[in-house]
């Protein structure tokens, strides 16, 4: 595993929420990301994990590698990735994200 892969590893096992995006929380600097952290804050979320990619081309790249999934953000609950952007909305709308959010902040 390279350097980053395991950085990332350690990030989202070590936080039951992370969100990996462009910027961070109080300023995002893409709509994509800005809507994932709305969501977020929909949900009820106050506290998690953000990661701004555009810190770290590493991390960037590393995040895509990771999950094998092409884009930012990316959201992952208890070191599992759920989605970006596009799923987030989905599973918002079906109350399916507030459930995962839930199960996380029980456990
Ligand atoms: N449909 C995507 C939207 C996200 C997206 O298209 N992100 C692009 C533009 S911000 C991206 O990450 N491109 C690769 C990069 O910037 O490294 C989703 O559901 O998350
Ligand atoms: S930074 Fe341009 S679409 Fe996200």
């Amino acid at each position: 595993m390279s350097d980053a892969q395991k950085q990332i590893q350690e990030i989202v096992t070590s936080h039951s929420v992370v969100l990996f995006m462009k910027g961070v929380p109080d300023m995002p600097q893409c709509g994509f990301s800005a809507t994932a952290v709305q969501i977020l804050k929909n949900c009820g979320v106050e506290e998690f994990a953000a990661v701004d990619v555009l810190r770290s081309p590493e991390i960037r790249q590393g995040i895509k590698d990771y999950a094998n999934w092409p884009t930012i953000p990316q959201l992952y609950i208890k070191g599992e990735f759920v989605g970006g952007c596009d799923i987030m909305k989905e599973m918002y709308q079906s109350g399916e994200l507030q459930k995962e959010l839930d199960a996380a902040k029980a456990a």
